[in-house]
């Protein structure tokens, strides 16, 4: 058969290299883009196979987000703009793996049977390819094309250079049959945000948020993007750094991985931005952390992160409801009723989660892993879902949306321009401007700026609402982090027997003590994480718990 054949000359073109193994992990694949171009061809088949299961357009990206510029990765967006589905990631890896291009296509002949996917080109679909900023991008993109065209049915679409996120955005408006370039992308944010700066309350005008906001770039594709949405932005003076002009490295001392990991300002920023409020992007903008320069005389920072981030939107989203559920509220028959709901991992600052439950919000955890909280976050009408490193968004369901149009209709019919009517315009505008389909750097940066504008809060205010307890972050090397097994959302060990034990009993040793360890999921480790209310006695508490699981695992030093 003809496709058959197709398959197998593209696929002799892009040996695989010998003696590695390729894992889709978390974020896809990803490994030194020299011996990438195997993996992202055969990630293109599998992307092309997945469009014509599911009938519709599929994304793949090519990034390898805040990792070195050496590296690259590929990976797939489904057609609702997520991840593609964990089911097709073992089919994913045994095609990367595959030794020959014979075995490669009994593979996939094998699957589409299974799947009951035609392979003649009886059906057509397309795929829409994206890349970051990265030297080795544009050959890997060649790579994909050819991938997608070994593929009968299937079309490549070429987005060009991408963040992320906007990836995701256009698949899952394109299968919503909705407008979906990168004009249409920038215009929506834009206007939702102008939407939001035109709702915040005439007496709040006078809190004015002073001054401009830094963007550091990363050196990445998010700092270049920000220039072009910037023109389209009202009501928000913002200045770009690092957009990877000028010779500065990609993630090199620069990005939100960086300054999160690090809690240090990022390469271009010092004494002259104390007190401004500054943010950070990462490689491929789908990161987004807040810091402020302490002190001319040192690169310190007061770290605002993903944990605060979401609590900032949550404080929001509940004034908002609760302002249209108001009992006095005589306008309406009814109010809006919501279930919001918190998706944290257990990487959240404890004092992040006390203080999201103290506001009453229901707050859950799931594993690391962003695949895992969008899930958890989708089961509610309006769930909000952050890792620590500021990825996250907030999504609302289809049902919850339409209600919410239902309200704001009555409401602009019964009193318009009433406190009631402008909380139903403001979550319809957040509906619009934060995107449903991934975590989003530059949309999360304007929605944070409409909400501070909204509350007329500085960034040391917001950075006050709670204060982050004492943590410490390390990792183990170990003859095999598999030998690890977790429960309970990563927080209870439950193999290796008994060290689950030997944590809780170095845990009650310190006040507010908390320690969790897991394998990750991006590199051959094991982390182990500490809080406690000193730094010291973090620091002592993921110290000695380093040493309990080298002993029992096979040594290691403790790297931070
Ligand atoms: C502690 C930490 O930051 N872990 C990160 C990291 O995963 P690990 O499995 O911990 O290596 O990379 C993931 C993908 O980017 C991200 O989702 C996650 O939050
Ligand atoms: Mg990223």
């Amino acid at each position: 058969m003809a496709a058959i054949q197709n398959l197998l000359e593209a696929s002799s073109l892009f040996p695989i290299p010998s003696g590695l193994s390729f894992s889709y992990g978390t974020a896809g694949f990803r490994s030194d883009a020299s011996v990438l171009s195997s993996t992202v061809f055969r990630s293109a088949v599998v992307a092309a196979l997945r469009s014509l299961a599911t009938g519709a357009t599929v994304g793949l990206m090519i990034t390898a987000s805040h990792n070195p510029v050496g590296d690259n990765g590929v990976k797939i967006a489904d057609p609702d703009g997520g991840m593609m589905t964990q089911r097709w990631e073992p089919f994913a890896d045994r095609v990367a793996n595959a030794p020959d291009p014979h075995s490669l296509v009994q593979l996939i002949v094998q699957f589409a049977e299974e799947e009951d996917i035609p392979l003649g080109g009886m059906k057509s679909s397309e795929i829409l390819l994206g890349r970051d900023t990265r030297p080795s991008g544009e050959a890997l993109l060649e790579a994909a094309k050819k991938g997608i065209s070994a593929v009968a049915g299937v079309v490549a679409v070429d987005m060009g250079i991408l963040t992320t996120p906007q990836l995701h955005w256009m698949v899952r408006s394109r299968n919503k049959g909705m407008k979906a370039s990168e004009f249409d992308y920038f215009s929506q944010i834009a206007n939702s945000f102008r939407c939001l700066i035109d709702l915040v309350p005439k007496e709040l005008l006078k809190n004015k948020v002073e001054g401009k906001l830094i963007v550091d770039g990363a050196n990445g594709v998010g700092g270049g993007k920000l220039e072009e949405l910037k023109v389209m932005l009202t009501g928000l003076e913002i200045e770009i750094r690092n957009v990877g002009r000028d010779g500065g490295v990609l993630n090199e001392g620069v990005g939100a991985d960086y300054v999160q990991k690090e809690k240090v300002a990022p390469s271009g920023f010092g004494s002259a931005d104390v007190g401004t409020r500054c943010a950070s992007l990462d490689g491929d903008a789908d990161r987004l952390v807040y810091f402020r320069v302490l002190s001319p005389s040192s690169n310190t920072i007061d770290l605002v992160d993903g944990d605060k981030i979401l609590t900032l939107f949550a404080v929001f989203i509940k004034k908002q409801l609760s302002i249209l559920n108001k009992k006095e509220n005589k306008d309406i028959a009814s109010g809006l009723s919501a279930r919001l709901g918190i998706v944290q991992t257990a990487y959240a600052n404890g004092a992040s989660t006390d203080y999201l439950k103290q506001l009453g919000l229901e707050v859950v955890f799931t594993p690391t892993g962003v695949k895992y909280l969008h899930k958890k976050a989708s089961e509610y009408d309006i769930g909000i879902y952050f890792e620590a490193n500021g990825h996250g968004t907030v999504l609302f369901s289809e049902d919850f949306i339409s209600r919410l149009e239902a309200k704001e209709k009555e409401l602009a019919s019964s009193c318009a321009g009433s406190e009631y009517h402008n909380a139903a315009l403001r979550l319809l505008a957040v509906t619009e401007l934060i995107n449903q389909a991934v975590g989003d750097a530059l949309s999360g940066l304007l929605l944070v700026e409409a909400v501070l504008q909204y509350f007329g809060w500085s960034i040391q205010r917001w950075s006050e609402l709670y204060h982050d307890l004492p943590s410490r972050q390390l990792k183990v090397k170990v003859a095999d982090r598999t030998a690890v097994v977790t429960a309970n959302a990563e927080t209870q060990v439950v193999k290796p027997l008994g060290l689950q034990a030997v944590i809780d009993a170095e845990t009650v040793k310190h006040s507010r003590g908390r320690c969790f360890i897991r394998p990750s999921g991006t590199e051959d480790i094991i982390r182990v994480y500490a809080e406690a209310s000193t730094q010291e006695a973090a620091d002592s508490l993921a110290q000695s718990v380093v040493q309990h699981v080298a002993s029992v695992l096979g040594s290691g030093n403790p790297q931070k």
